[in-house]
């Protein structure tokens, strides 16, 4: 099993490109299921899970091509075609390895009448149920039965009919598959108490250049009028804000100056009101946002919330950072019951943490110290990262398929900035 030995102590500086973002990928990618005609994805990360879900799609009877990046990308380009589906099933052994596999449900329905996916069940994060996904393609018309671990969902007369709901909590996952679903519909959609996160616009932006009706997008209610077909397109997926904010992290705990270049500011306005709070300084330019850690970092409390609340996938890798604050910081998640796996890791390297239910106290400045540690999750495993660019000596984390499921080139991008990193196998 591959390993990323990192030896801590190194000031990193200099720039950092940004990759297209893994959550709007996910959720763009199965819009090719909505037309016969192509869509062309640019600035597509190479990562374990855009992989996984082209694997997918292909299943389904989509074809794939990729090509190399646009000129103006750091990201691939991959055109699919779902000309004709050959079968309307997502199994398990995907769906399992793969949580955003439940993203074909809504297209598929929408596109062929019926969808038979597998039920996700938990994973290391926790309990993540999909009530509100099935709730909401329900009020849109669809019939639905659960059965041996499967969702089979049908679209009476081959079309859903449109409809209303109200989200009872928000979902990003749960929004992104009624809109999906809502595009192609006979009638008029309204969702209300939708997920605002900026990849359901990058996900709603690319339905518009396909022809679909939404109006309200970035707000709390979409209104979707279904149109009878959508047509191809060619969209750029976003950067991804959680690449950046992450090393932003790195930057900040190395005391360093790092250019995140494609990074949009726009995007991570609560990572970055805590990184400035923190006492790091963040200079936005026109295409780039910089960080550059100057003095000595303060304690925060923040607490995770959908957006445009502090997202939970920086936790983590914030609260690596806040080990070396000034102070005593509280972290609360109240989106997952369980993404504390990095706290016995990093207190394996000296962290100084204390978790009672939802909240966590970070005791600051504690040395940290290289050891062996690994994480069951894609951000658990970058806050360990963060935490090893700081540590004495040598930090080895394993398990490192987690971090190839969201970070595209993380070694090679670390190393260009100063890290003394590297993937070694076996
Ligand atoms: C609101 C939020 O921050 N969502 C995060 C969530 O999206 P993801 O789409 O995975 O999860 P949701 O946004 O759907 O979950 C939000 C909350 O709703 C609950 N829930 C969800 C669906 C459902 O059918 N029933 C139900 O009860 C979940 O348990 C959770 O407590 O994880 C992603 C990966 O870490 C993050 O990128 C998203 O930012
Ligand atoms: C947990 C994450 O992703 P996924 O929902 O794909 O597991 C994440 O992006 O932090």
């Amino acid at each position: 099993m591959d390993r990323i030995i990192i030896r801590g102590g190194n000031r990193l500086a200099g720039r950092i490109p940004v990759s297209g973002a893994k959550n709007a990928a996910l959720t763009l990618m199965p819009c090719a299921l909505l037309t016969d005609e192509p869509l062309t994805l640019r600035n597509l990360p190479r990562l374990a899970d855009v992989d996984g879900f082209g694997h997918l799609l292909n299943q389904l009877g989509v074809s794939t091509m990729v090509e190399g990046a646009h000129p103006a990308d750091f990201g691939r380009v991959m055109t699919m075609r779902a000309q004709r589906l050959t079968s309307t099933t997502a199994p398990y052994d995907i769906v399992r390895k793969m949580r955003a596999s439940i993203l074909v449900l809504g297209p598929l329905l929408a596109r062929a009448g019926e969808a038979t996916v597998s039920l996700p069940g938990g994973c290391a994060i926790g309990n993540r149920p999909i009530d509100l996904h099935l709730k909401a393609l329900e009020a849109l018309g669809a019939e639905i039965e659960l059965a041996a671990g499967y969702v089979k969902a049908t679209a009476p007369g081959g079309r859903l009919a449109g409809g209303r709901y109200t989200f009872p909590i928000v979902s990003v996952g749960a929004t992104e598959n009624a809109v999906m679903a809502a595009v192609l519909a006979k009638g008029t959609s309204i969702l209300d108490n939708a997920a605002r996160e900026p990849e359901i616009v990058d996900l709603c932006n690319c339905l518009l250049a396909m022809g679909a009706r939404i109006t309200g997008i970035g707000g709390e209610t979409l209104t979707i009028e279904g149109v009878d077909r959508l047509h191809g397109a060619t969209y750029r997926v976003m950067p991804d804000r959680i690449e950046a904010g992450s090393y932003a992290c790195a930057a900040a705990i190395t005391g360093g100056d790092l250019e995140l270049v494609g990074a949009s500011a726009g995007d991570m306005r609560a990572t970055l009101a805590a990184l400035v709070e923190a006492g790091v300084t963040v200079e936005e330019q026109r295409d780039s946002v910089r960080v550059a850690a100057t003095g000595g970092m303060r304690p925060l409390t923040l607490s995770t919330a959908p957006y445009p609340g502090f997202a939970t996938d920086m936790q983590a890798q914030f609260m690596s950072m806040l080990t070396q604050a000034d102070g005593a910081s509280v972290l609360t998640e109240t989106i997952f019951e369980n993404r504390y796996m990095h706290v016995p890791e990093l207190a394996r390297m000296g962290a100084d943490i204390q978790v009672a239910g939802r909240s966590a106290v970070v005791r600051g400045v504690t040395k940290l110290v290289g050891a062996q540690v690994m994480a069951t999750d894609l951000r658990a495993s970058m806050s360990l990262i963060i935490a090893g660019l700081v540590a004495e000596g040598e930090t080895t984390v394993s398990r490192i398929y987690h971090l190839d499921r969201g970070y595209e080139r993380l070694e090679e991008k670390l190393q260009a900035v100063g890290a003394d990193i590297e993937r070694v196998g076996g």
